[in-house]
């Protein structure tokens, strides 16, 4: 129990579409030290029975603006959520929401500026007021090809229509923060894993990170 209300060892486990995050906070369900939280994907695609998600792919002009705008919410609700545990793993962050998703809509057209600008506001203010940090993040990194072919096979229905070319510009934003650390703003180190691998071998890469992280819960805990 994280008692003493100290802020928790929080990690980001980030990664492109495909790239095995929620296979890889599945893995650590089964330490109670830790809090899991998985991507809210069901609230994006059921919000008072509106799927966000799926008008988002469907008409991405017109339905962009509204669906990042409902994922920073959720995703800052996750932020915001008190932490019984020492240590907390999020699926993804405000971060990558910025950093990838929504810089990838305003670089391609998606987002007319004047959202873009709003949503660039939004996410200037909470990090202004609410200091949102991670201790690490865990960087599944993949080649965009991988894991194209994971999202064909995954057939989640609503992502069948993404193309190749949207997952390399994916690929490249997420180097672009998580390698070549262009956005100081997010200054956490950064645990990289070959997340190309297929789950029979990956279970070893997971190990190297299962020690870091516990690690640190343990310091955590005895702080
Ligand atoms: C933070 C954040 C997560 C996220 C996911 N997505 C999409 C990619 C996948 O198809 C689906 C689940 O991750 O949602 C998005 O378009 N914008 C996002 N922003």
């Amino acid at each position: 129990m994280n008692t003493m209300n100290t802020k928790p060892f929080t990690v980001f486990v980030e990664g492109n579409i495909g790239s095995g995050k929620t296979t890889f906070l599945e893995h650590f369900r089964r330490f109670e030290d830790i809090t899991l939280l998985t991507e809210p994907v069901e609230e994006w695609r059921n919000l008072k029975g509106w799927n966000l998600l799926d008008l988002m792919y469907k008409e991405p002009s017109k339905w962009a603006m509204t669906f990042q705008s409902y994922v920073s919410l959720t995703m800052l609700d996750m932020h915001r959520k008190p932490t019984p545990t020492p240590v907390k793993l999020m699926e993804r962050s405000l971060y990558s929401a910025r950093y990838c998703f929504v810089e990838h809509m305003m670089r391609s057209g998606t987002l007319h500026p004047a959202e873009f600008a709003v949503l660039d506001e939004w996410f200037r203010f909470i990090m202004n007021q609410i200091h949102i940090d991670a201790d690490l993040i865990v960087y599944l990194k993949t080649t965009p090809s991988v894991v194209y072919e994971r999202i064909k096979k995954r057939a989640r229905s609503e992502e069948q229509c993404v193309p190749l070319s949207y997952i390399e510009e994916l690929h490249k934003l997420h180097e672009d923060w998580l390698i070549n650390r262009e956005h100081a703003e997010c200054p956490a180190p950064v645990l990289v894993l070959d997340a190309d691998l297929d789950l029979s071998q990956i279970t070893e890469e997971y190990k190297k990170s299962e020690h870091q992280i516990l690690r640190k819960a343990v310091d955590v805990v005895m702080n």
